[in-house]
């Protein structure tokens, strides 16, 4: 019986998150801890333990020295080690396999073991997407030198997506140099919609083959994916996660061109760039210098909605304009979905922070596509904390095949620990 000790780490946009998994060869993996660090992109960020299912630290202020999701995982890592309470990772030998959240795999079908070469070649896709690969990156060479007998493993976001069909994946340019630039849909947040669809097949007791679904990943970077009998059909992002809804920091889909006429120097690199990551300024701005910290000065989506719904606070017309925006943007994409998918849609699965913790946006966005047969029950939507894996927040009564409306918690680590469970490779 082969037993290692999994480390799950999901560097996002705003946060890393990193669980620790006791792993039976080919058996799903048992959390024993998990610490995050959130809210990166509006500092103090904080940190936050569980151990056993119990909550050790809670809300704890990061040091503003901590600067980043690299500098974020050696905290965490650290916290993980020094707690004399784990007695799993004791030293940092312990730790045998490690996974990481690889947001842009290229034409990565399956999760690789990080050799050199897998390393270089994912280097050379850091620019794609600007925001997560090189941190990532900064990360796994971490654990090459801190956790020197650790397998390291790449999974990548990209991956679940592979299924989209070419005339939806395919942007209508030039052929060739499509084909020799890599220049195609590629979609992210796949690891999360794997989750997703496993889940929720469960909770509707289906098989995932039978199921469709209007999926929406909402978090510091936010997309919408058509899944159809339980494969990725479409979903809003594309060559890089700037695509589609916008996000903390991103602008998601605008005309292309607007860029042009909203700077001049767009087209040089930016001088935040380095050796490792070459962004113009185009990007820098799309990426780093839009989305809700643009339009209202704040990332945390929390205090958009606070504010959007109450008519005292000052700054009230700007946060509802910024509400009001993404709830057109997201029912933009379950129109066309729902369209793309003929109409058979089992559920619409909200997840990510605002997914699971808003539950003003799940009642705006469902009231809005109601036209499509989608009710939100207020009661059980706005009073019900979100404790299950899945929790149903729809009208269950009614037409036999009115769609669900549904809330899933979703868990990137641990559809990573699961993914390396399974392969004997990584062992
Ligand atoms: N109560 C809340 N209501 C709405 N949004 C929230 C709430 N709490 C957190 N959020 C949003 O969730 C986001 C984090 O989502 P998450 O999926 O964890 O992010 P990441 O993209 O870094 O993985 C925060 O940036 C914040 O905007
Ligand atoms: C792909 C992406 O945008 O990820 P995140 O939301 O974790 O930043
Ligand atoms: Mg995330």
């Amino acid at each position: 019986m082969k037993k290692k000790i999994v480390l799950s780490v999901n560097a996002g946009s705003s946060s890393v998150k990193v669980s620790v998994y006791d792993v039976e060869f080919e058996q799903a993996p048992v959390q024993i801890a998990e610490a995050q660090i959130s809210g990166l992109t509006s500092p103090p960020a904080s940190l936050k333990y569980v151990r056993d299912g119990e909550t050790v630290i809670k809300g704890k202020e990061v040091d503003e020295k901590v600067e980043g999701q690299r500098d974020a995982f050696s905290l965490l890592l650290e916290t993980l080690i020094d707690d004399e309470d784990l007695p799993q990772i004791k030293s940092k030998e312990d730790v045998g396999i490690v996974c990481h959240r690889i947001v842009h795999g290229g034409d990565y079908t399956k999760p690789q073991l990080i050799s050199n070469e897998t390393y270089h070649h994912l280097e050379d896709l850091n620019d794609l997407a600007p925001l997560h690969n090189a941190n990532s990156l900064g990360i796994v060479k971490l654990c090459i030198r801190d956790l020197p007998t650790a397998n390291n493993v790449a999974c990548f976001d990209s991956q679940f997506h592979s299924s989209i069909p070419e005339h939806i994946r395919t942007y209508p340019i030039n052929r060739d140099i499509a084909q020799s630039n890599h220049l195609r849909k590629y979609g992210f947040h796949g690891i999360s919609y794997a989750f997703i669809t496993r889940s929720t097949a469960e909770f509707l007791g289906k098989r995932p083959e039978e199921l469709n679904l209007i999926a929406l990943h909402l978090g510091s970077g936010a997309s919408a994916c058509a899944i159809k009998a339980g494969k990725s059909w479409d979903t809003s992002m594309g060559l890089t996660p700037l695509a589609g809804l916008p996000g903390a920091t991103r602008s998601g889909s605008v005309d292309p061109s607007l860029v042009f006429h909203y700077a001049s120097d767009v087209g040089k690199l930016s001088p935040a760039s380095t050796k490792d990551l070459h962004i113009s300024r185009a990007e820098e701005i799309l990426n780093k210098e839009s989305g809700w910290k643009a339009l209202t000065g704040t990332t945390d989506f929390g205090k958009i909605t606070s504010a959007a719904f109450s008519t005292d606070s000052s700054d009230h017309a700007v946060m509802k304009l910024a509400f009001d925006l993404f709830v057109d943007r997201i029912c933009g994409f379950i129109g066309s979905y729902y369209v793309s998918l003929r109409g058979q849609v089992d559920a619409l699965v909200f997840a990510g922070g605002i997914g699971e913790k808003s539950s003003q946006l799940r009642a705006a966005v469902v009231n809005q596509i109601s036209c499509l047969g989608f009710e939100i029950d207020e009661e059980v939507n706005s009073n019900n904390e979100i404790k299950d894996v899945v929790q149903e927040v729809g009208k269950t009564t009614g037409e036999r095949d009115k769609p669900r409306v549904l809330v899933c918690q979703t868990d990137e680590q641990f559809e990573m620990a699961r993914a390396c469970a399974e392969d004997a490779e990584f062992w």
